[in-house]
């Protein structure tokens, strides 16, 4: 311990020459402190609270906090509290925590990224535009929280520095009356740009970002979904960039689809080949998660033809089709060209005529899938396999415990927030979180330090078969989809590692460094590098 000031050791205790600091405090287990000052708060909201003033206070023991107990902590900085945090956030804040553009600055963007304090050391931002939070809507300038609860996941979850990561909120304003009257309201009090605007101003962004963060990777974060993917489109060649919606979501659920399958086949024999896959929501999320499975399916040797029959989407007008009028460009690619019948609007009916083996929803309705949903998937599958992933908890298409009830056992179930085990006729059941969290943090990691020009495709399709490949023998034999979430940092690790081989293979790294290590030094080397907390360093100023 570095302290400024002697101190005075006695019976093996240290106490600082100082009467600023209890005698005995050194002596005292700071983190057991913290952990029973959150315990003592009553809402998800108070204990978000207190978190983010033990970070401004302590950003080391914050960190240690956090890493000694994800499951009781990720769920408060991260979905679902931190969806409370956004929706409040203009009314719970506190100090200045990220970096704000707004649609005023156009024209002098540059300047204002200058103002960041860690300037060239920046490696990761995560930028959103607050237009679609979690399931929440356009929350504007209230959506900081979500960028800044990835980062923490990102230094948690795949020990990036804290200094290296920059989170920020494009202030373009927003569509939701309520904020635009609400007196605290920290946004500018406009409505949202018209696409031509929209589009100068993300240009002059992404061009002043590169040049004031040449080394930074950017992460798109919750951007309404037509933006999401014109923006990936736009710039996912030009610049070190990749959305998480899209492409995170993408490789999470393929890789806890894959276990799934594997499980769902152990007891059926369907292969891979004859799974029917139901996506009900065709946002961001779901056409990001049909495509990386297509993407898939034609690894594996399917026809791309083949890969796509596969895959059955629905929005809130029913089954899709390519004879429905004005459908938007994203949703396209997935419409059925094989269903000439009247419009199927219910799920039930959907159900009946697609026969799924697997059911995702990405879908922000709650209870969507309602018990007669829940028993007809698993009267058509031994083991049917059900993602609710929307996210909070609060627009979560079924929760756990009934989808455990209701298909006695049966289902292979991941949800976008967590749930707790559940017991039922005696055994417990855990459920897989199916959430990118899993994925983000390595992809950013093996990024960051191949020095990748782009994020290309292969990089995230390998970054979803490290992570279906994580699971240890005891986690295959609790029929977990996912690994447990306090592996998190060697699961980084590996799917870093398979990230930066696939940047080799496609000629993306700018750090040739790495191509003639082996495997199991460039994941020692990988693990060295992870940024360590260390509370000890707390109190130099004694
Ligand atoms: N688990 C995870 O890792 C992730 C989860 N999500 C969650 O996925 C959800 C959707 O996100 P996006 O795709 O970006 O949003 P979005 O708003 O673009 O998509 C929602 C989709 O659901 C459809 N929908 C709405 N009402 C419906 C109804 N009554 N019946 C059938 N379909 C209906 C819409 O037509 C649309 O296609 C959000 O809750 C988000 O939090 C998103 C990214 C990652
Ligand atoms: C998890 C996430 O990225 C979302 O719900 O938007
Ligand atoms: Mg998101």
């Amino acid at each position: 311990m570095s302290l400024g000031l002697p101190l005075v050791a006695t019976n093996g205790h240290v106490v600082p020459l100082t009467t600023r600091i209890p005698p005995y405090f050194l002596n005292t287990d700071h983190r057991q402190r913290c952990l029973a000052q959150l315990r003592s708060k009553h809402t998800g909201l108070e204990k978000y609270i207190y978190l983010n003033g033990l970070k401004e206070r302590d950003p080391n023991l914050f960190y240690e906090v956090l890493l000694g107990n994800m499951l009781e902590i990720i769920p408060i900085l991260y979905t679902p509290t931190v969806g409370d945090a956004c929706s409040n956030y203009s009314h719970i804040w506190r100090r200045p925590e990220g970096l704000y553009v707004s649609i005023e600055h156009k024209g002098h963007i540059r300047q204002v990224l200058h103002t960041w304090p860690t300037g060239l050391a920046s490696r990761i931002a995560v930028v959103t535009d607050g237009s679609r939070i979690l399931g929440l809507g356009d929350l504007g300038a209230n959506g900081l929280p979500i960028s800044i609860g990835k980062l923490d996941l990102y230094i948690a979850g795949a020990g990036i520095k804290p200094t290296s990561a920059v989170p920020i909120c494009l202030d373009l304003g927003t569509n939701t009356e309520k904020f635009l009257e609400d007196p605290l309201y920290i946004g500018v009090r406009r409505k949202r740009p018209a696409t031509a605007e929209m589009d100068e101003f993300m240009k002059e962004f992404m061009e002043a970002m590169k040049e004031t963060f040449p080394q930074l990777l950017v992460q798109f974060e919750d951007f309404s979904t037509d933006n999401a993917f014109r923006y990936l489109e736009m710039f996912k060649t030009q610049y070190r960039c990749f959305n998480d919606d899209i492409q995170g979501t993408g490789s999470v659920v393929l890789s806890g689809f894959l276990n799934s399958a594997r499980l769902a086949s152990s007891a059926t024999g369907t292969p891979l080949s004859e799974q029917r896959i139901l996506f009900f929501g065709a946002g961001s999320a779901g056409i990001g998660v049909a495509k990386q499975l297509t993407s898939f399916f034609t690894l594996q040797g399917m026809s791309e033809d083949e890969a796509r029959k596969r895959i059955y989407t629905v929005d809130s007008k029913g089954l899709i089709t390519a004879d429905r009028k004005g459908l938007q460009e994203h949703k396209i690619y997935f419409a059925r060209t094989d269903y000439d019948g009247p419009a199927l609007t219910s799920l039930i009916d959907i159900i009946q005529y697609v026969k799924p083996t697997a059911l995702l929803g990405l879908s922000t309705i709650r209870n969507a899938f309602t018990e007669d949903v829940v028993r007809l998937m698993a009267s058509l599958n031994a083991r049917p396999i059900i993602f609710p992933l929307s996210n909070p908890v609060s627009l979560c298409e079924v929760d756990y415990s009934d989808a455990i009830k209701w298909t006695n056992g049966t289902v292979i179930f991941a949800s976008g927030s967590p749930y707790k085990a559940v017991k039922f006729e005696g055994k417990v059941y855990e459920p897989g979180q199916g959430n990118n969290m899993y994925i983000f943090p390595g992809i950013g990691l093996g990024t960051i330090l191949s020095e990748a020009r782009h994020v290309t495709d292969a990089m995230v399709e390998q970054a979803s078969i490290a992570l279906a490949g994580s699971l240890t023998d005891e986690e295959e034999s609790s029929e977990l989809v996912y690994p447990r979430l306090a592996r998190i940092r060697d699961i980084s690790a590996n799917i870093a590692l398979a990230v930066i081989r696939a940047a080799q293979t496609d000629n993306v790294d700018e750090n040739v460094l790495f191509r003639n290590l082996t495997d199991e030094a460039l994941l020692d080397y990988i693990k060295a590098k992870q940024w360590q907390p260390c509370s000890a360093h707390s109190y130099p100023h004694l």
